[in-house]
């Protein structure tokens, strides 16, 4: 399968290593600085992780170019209802994940699971925390919006979700953490005033994330439509 990587930094360089792995070949590269190439380029599919201000872009291309996309670029998500529709309109094929890690996927059911437990008990306090290498541009983080989606679609009342401390009853609280090198950890904690329940993901390094998106790329290559992990996984 001839794979278009678009972003070349953290993510687009384990993903290359991955998909070289996988017996993949590498369509070509799209950074910021050589996008006239999205004018010719032809690939089976295009894997794009690069930056907030991008993705919609360079999602576009692609489907413009009739090359099903991956994305998971965080922090673009008012525009991607455009993307939606657009897919759509041309018949193309677009996925979209906050995360693509099977430990995180897996990590989202169990806190919606949690959720509709919780969800019967008036007096927990629920927040959330991430934290993130300090280069990353958006917060809180992709996975830290879809686990308090996750949060509000079973503990009634939770309306929205702000990213610091609240003890406001519709809202629920994502703190976010910058510290160096660190891949990804979600923490979803309930708090009473006599105990505590706690849910944890820890990343060790990004090459879950980038698997993920291989295998996603591998199984769209012949879709169309709109799809996500509940369409890939299926649990
Ligand atoms: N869904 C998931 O599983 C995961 C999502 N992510 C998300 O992926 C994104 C990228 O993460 P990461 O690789 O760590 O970030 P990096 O900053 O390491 O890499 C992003 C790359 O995109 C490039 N870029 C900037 N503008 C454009 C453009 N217009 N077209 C193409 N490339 C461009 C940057 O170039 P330059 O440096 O020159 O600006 C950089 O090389 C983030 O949004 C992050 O949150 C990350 C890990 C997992
Ligand atoms: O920027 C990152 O690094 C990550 N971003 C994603 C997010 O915003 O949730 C996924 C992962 O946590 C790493």
């Amino acid at each position: 399968m001839k794979v278009l990587l678009v972003g070349y930094g953290k993510m687009g360089k384990t993903i290359e290593r991955i998909a070289l792995e996988r017996g993949h070949e590498i369509a070509g590269r799209i950074d910021v600085h050589n996008q006239h190439e999205f004018d010719t380029v032809t690939a089976d599919v295009a894997i794009e992780f690069s930056h907030p201000d991008a993705a919609f872009n360079n999602v576009k291309r692609c489907l413009e170019r009739k090359i099903p996309v991956v994305c998971g670029t965080t922090g673009w998500l008012a525009r991607k209802p455009e993307i939606e529709a657009l897919t759509k309109n041309i018949n193309g094929a677009f996925f979209y994940a906050s995360n693509y890690s099977l430990g995180v996927n897996i990590f989202f059911k169990l806190n919606e699971h949690l959720a509709r437990m919780m969800g019967n008990f008036g007096n927990y306090h629920v927040s959330m925390e991430e934290i993130h290498h300090t280069e990353k541009k958006d917060a809180p983080s992709g996975t830290a919006i879809t686990l308090a989606e996750g949060v509000m679609k079973h503990v009634k009342g939770k309306r929205s979700w702000v990213n610091h401390d609240t003890t406001a009853p519709e809202e629920i609280g994502i703190k976010s953490l910058r510290i160096a090198q660190v891949p990804g950890t979600h923490t979803v904690r309930y708090s009473s005033a006599v105990d505590e329940i706690e849910i944890k993901h820890t990343a060790h390094t990004r090459e879950g994330f980038a698997s993920g998106a291989v295998m996603v790329a591998e199984w769209l290559r012949d879709k169309k439509g709109v799809l996500s992990m509940d369409d890939f996984l299926q649990f």
